[in-house]
């Protein structure tokens, strides 16, 4: 049977609370740790990123996609370096999976790398003009992000029971400057025009993440479906006010198989309705090399952002 995904309470160790009541702790870093290991996916309810940041970012991101398809061209990235991505991307351009036609998905990348890096071709460009608050909301939800990706990281440690329960996060200290990959990414799933779908399309084909740990907020529509150990696919039904948790092929590695980075898809609608999302894929930095918390060595150490590169070649 397939299993389901755990919605935690993170509102003992939610964004605003320094120190929290150690029972209610030791029952997170429980549940966290279950989840993680089991399905690789969790809901968590009371993170403390403001909910009307991430509105905010939902609002403005629909307004970026609903403007036609030729104004949306000019916020193509224009870099061959693959850790600048930065811009827009049209429906067809990535294929999550191999063995399916490409994703019926367009999406608006950001990554600070990209808005700093003087070496990168591309041009940093944002809709400022026509809508403004497309780039500021991003840059807002991008520092939320940053502080939540933290601290799950913090509760990921001490559910491992780490020596140092602090020692991932401290590996994604970089988070928000160029020394780091992290993108946040939002998401537009055209309403399909089922005629022109193709034998077997879909919305987002199967895949893992390749990171650390991915934040995922995502509307009303559904769609999202997580490959239980068995091979069941389980709905990822969207949870009001929730952010979905899960974890990407790096830290599968980094932790020795211990917590687990699921294959996940999204599906066609059975009605012609337009979805949004918005990930934030958390990256450790980019000089950190990466090795089996456990010292088992049951996968070589590698370099963070050669493994990235690695991942994003396949991916293009
Ligand atoms: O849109 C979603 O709900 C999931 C997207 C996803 O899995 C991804 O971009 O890696
Ligand atoms: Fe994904």
């Amino acid at each position: 049977m397939a299993k389901s995904i755990a919605i935690i309470d993170f509102d003992c160790f939610r964004l605003d609370v320094e120190a929290t009541d150690e029972k209610k702790f030791e029952k997170l870093v429980d549940e966290v740790h279950d989840a993680l290991t089991k399905v690789g996916f969790m809901y968590l309810v009371n993170h403390g990123i403001p909910l009307d940041k991430i509105r905010d970012t939902f609002a403005a991101s629909k307004k970026f996609f609903e403007q036609s398809e030729d104004t949306k061209m000019n916020y193509i990235g224009q870099s061959d370096d693959k850790f600048s991505i930065h811009g827009f991307e049209e429906t067809e351009k990535e294929q999550c999976c191999p063995e399916r036609e490409r994703d019926l998905k367009q999406c608006f990348n950001y990554t600070v790398k990209a808005a700093t890096d003087d070496v990168c071709a591309t041009p940093y460009m944002w809709p400022d003009k026509t809508i403004p608050e497309f780039r500021q909301s991003m840059e807002e939800l991008y520092r939320w992000c940053t502080k939540l990706n933290h601290k799950i990281l913090d509760v990921i440690g001490h559910g491992l029971k780490l020596p140092d329960p602090h020692y991932f996060k401290n590996l994604h200290k970089g988070l928000g400057t160029k020394e780091n990959c992290t993108i946040l990414r939002s998401l537009y799933y055209p309403p399909p025009v089922f005629e022109k779908v193709k034998d077997n399309q879909i919305r987002c084909g199967e895949h893992t993440d390749y990171g650390g740990i991915t934040l995922l907020f995502q509307d009303k529509q559904g769609g999202l479906e997580v490959q239980d150990v068995e091979g069941d696919w389980i709905q990822a039904k969207p949870v009001e006010d929730a952010v979905i948790v899960n974890l990407g092929d790096l830290m599968q590695m980094w932790t020795a198989d211990q917590l687990i980075a699921s294959v996940h898809r999204v599906v066609m609608p059975k009605t012609s309705e337009p979805r949004q999302s918005i990930v934030f894929f958390g990256h450790p930095d980019d000089d950190e090399v990466i090795e089996c918390v456990d010292g088992s060595n049951k996968y070589p150490p590698i370099n963070s952002l050669e493994y990235l590169e690695k991942r994003l070649y396949d991916t293009y």
